[in-house]
């Protein structure tokens, strides 16, 4: 799609919906008992610190101890423990194996007291406020184009002739091999809206899909194939496009990094891996940690600095909404 009809569509629409039905939320997805739960409070903390307007909720598997789900809610989350999905028995061999698990993402489809909803991976930082794509059209699957360089896509015919949707033009895509691949989202950040109907047919047509190495992004590609729109780079930063396709990002202008190139998770870095002695990916993972041990954005600290500012006077309020005849104000003896 191209970039001037990508940027109309993020033009910020009129709401089709009365505002009293709007409702909107971050939501991310936890399982185990491992560090990802760091991942999490990292995305907790960063959304406050670019003041969005909208709670995070953490859907958490059944195996997310009640210690780490304690730690979310001291950070504002709102804690939705779901059921694990499991795709259909099957030899696939994942790209991780982890990434059985990652078919629970699909749970959030039954959110549906929300309206819309932005999905965050856990290994996601929002570095500036996108709570502006709440008000992208509604009826679409928006997502930011996923990379096919890296070797976790050595099992597809793309990547054996270096074909990339991120450089379309580099390599041609040979008639010889039929259709060239739909533009493909990574899902690790996309903007939905819930639906049960949607959850019902998702669970259902899982049941008759075939598992892919990519797990649950694959099916969700195949799944919201033509209601996909792409949304520019700057809203999920898939990292290894830092050394695939460096011409196509600006990194002052990026939004969202997305940790997921090996050996990037900041709470597990070591620098050992491939690329990870890049300074750019040291800045990035210096950035994260800035963010994750900051405590000015802890919640309840937050919170307290609220409670401790200056009282702020309705008086003024109450004055100008009984003036407009909102309220009978009557003015009352001071209590103390
Ligand atoms: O042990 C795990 C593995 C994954 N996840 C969740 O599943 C998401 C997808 O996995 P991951 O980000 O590792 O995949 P990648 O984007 O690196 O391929 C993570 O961001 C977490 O939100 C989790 O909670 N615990
Ligand atoms: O379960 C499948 C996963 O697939 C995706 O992983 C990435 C990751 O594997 C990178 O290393 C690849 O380079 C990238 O292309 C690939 O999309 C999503 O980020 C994640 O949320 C999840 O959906
Ligand atoms: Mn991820």
């Amino acid at each position: 799609m191209a970039p001037e009809l990508v940027q109309a569509a993020l033009k910020p629409a009129g709401f089709t919906k009365p505002a009293g039905l709007l409702s909107r939320a971050y939501v991310t997805f936890l399982a185990g008992n491992g560090d990802y739960v760091k991942g999490v409070v990292g995305l907790a903390k960063g959304l406050r610190k670019v003041k969005t307007a909208y709670p995070l909720i953490v859907a958490v598997l059944p195996d997310v101890p009640e210690e780490h789900r304690r730690i979310l809610k001291s950070q504002g989350c709102i804690v939705r423990e779901i059921e694990p999905v499991y795709p259909p028995e099957n030899q696939t061999q994942f790209a991780m194996a982890y990434y059985v698990i990652n078919y629970s993402k699909l749970r959030i489809w039954e959110f549906v007291e929300y309206t819309k909803m932005i999905y965050l991976d856990g290994d996601i930082q929002v570095y500036d406020n996108i709570d502006h794509l709440f008000d992208l059209p509604d009826g679409h699957f928006y997502a930011v184009m996923d990379c096919f360089c890296e070797k976790t896509w050595s099992h597809t015919p793309q990547y054996k002739i270096g074909y990339c949707q991120q450089c379309p033009d580099k390599v041609n895509w040979p008639d010889e091999m039929g259709q060239r691949p739909s533009l493909y989202f990574n899902a690790g950040m996309f903007v939905f809206e819930p639906s049960i109907s949607t959850y019902h047919d998702l669970l259902k047509t899982l049941k008759v899909t075939p598992p892919t190495p990519f797990a649950e992004q694959d099916f969700l590609n195949m799944y919201f194939k033509n209601i996909y729109k792409p949304i520019p780079l700057v809203y999920n930063l898939v990292l290894a496009m830092l050394w695939r396709h460096p011409e196509n990002v600006e990194l002052d202008k990026v939004k969202v990094v997305h940790y997921c190139a090996a050996g990037s998770k900041p709470w597990r870095y070591t620098g050992k891996e491939e690329n990870m002695q890049r300074e750019d990916i040291k800045t990035l993972v210096e950035k994260w940690w800035g963010i994750y041990n900051d405590e000015s954005l802890d919640y309840m600290k937050s919170m307290a600095d609220c409670i401790d500012a200056e009282p702020v006077s309705l008086q003024p309020f109450i004055a100008a909404l009984s003036e407009a005849g909102a309220v009978q104000y009557v003015s009352a003896p001071s209590a103390a």
